[in-house]
């Protein structure tokens, strides 16, 4: 099935990110009103300094029942917790230790183990946990997007476009965007969604997004062309400058 697909524009990235705050609060409560508790991947990149400072603060902090919502990473640098790269520490820094957020619903990659594979395992394991609680599926999804056209630590052409369905956590090696060693949610994890918010700005990323959002192309060019969750909907938010059509 092709999911509903609502396409967004704004003048300016500082209207972009409000609007992706309102969204995310609105989305997040309406889960939480629904079933009680709901279920976040959260990315990194341009979204830990533009769009989840304005989540921490009102009016969307007090839109979101925080004790409920359990927080997953769409990829993760892997590096150690401390190091500037790291999405957990930069998502804590502007987010999670400004809302009230307890430390067993946050769910950080651990980059702690030598092999990154033994991390992608484990890593896999509480994600499969926790779709599992939540009706096998996220409730929010939040990406960001690449002038290369990547999503969370998905690469154009890199192998783990093509993971197994059953694979929801992969190592990305060799990531042409450093740090060069990622753990990134699969494809079918990412799918796995009852709404894919994406939100771009700059010019930089229109041809990307020109790219995204074309029906023809070989997706493995463009990996958010990959992201297309059956029961669920998907959200492009971008300002004026990522809209190919300006
Ligand atoms: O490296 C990454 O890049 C993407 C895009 O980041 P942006 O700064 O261009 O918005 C990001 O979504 C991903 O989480 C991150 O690891």
């Amino acid at each position: 099935m092709t999911p509903q697909r609502t396409i967004e524009v704004y003048d300016n990235a500082d209207e972009l990110y409000r609007a992706a705050a309102a969204l995310v609060a609105a989305q997040l409560a309406a889960a939480l009103n629904e079933r009680g508790r709901a279920l976040v991947a959260l990315s990194g990149g341009s979204l830990t300094t533009r769009l989840y400072p304005l989540l921490a603060n009102p009016p969307w902090r007090d839109q979101i029942d925080w004790g409920g919502l359990s927080v997953l990473f769409a990829d993760e640098r892997y590096v150690p917790f401390d190091d500037a790269e790291n999405t957990y520490r930069a998502t804590r820094q502007t987010l999670l230790d400004h809302v009230p957020v307890q430390a067993d619903q946050v769910f950080p990659a651990p980059t702690y183990y030598r092999d990154p594979e033994q991390a992608a395992a484990i890593y896999q394991q509480q994600a499969a946990a926790l779709l599992a609680v939540h009706g096998g599926a996220f409730d929010v999804v939040l990406l960001g997007m690449g002038p290369d056209g990547h999503t969370a630590s998905l690469f154009p052409r890199y192998p783990a476009l093509t993971a197994p369905a059953d694979r929801l956590v992969v190592v990305v090696r060799d990531a042409p965007k450093p740090p060069p060693l990622r753990l990134s949610l699969t494809p079918a994890a990412l799918n796995a969604a009852r709404a894919v918010i994406f939100v771009v700005s700059g010019a930089d990323k229109a041809a990307a997004v020109a790219a995204a959002l074309a029906e023809t192309g070989d997706p493995l060019d463009q990996p958010t062309r990959l992201i297309q969750p059956a029961e669920g909907k998907i959200y492009w938010l971008l300002d004026r400058a990522a809209n190919p059509q300006g």
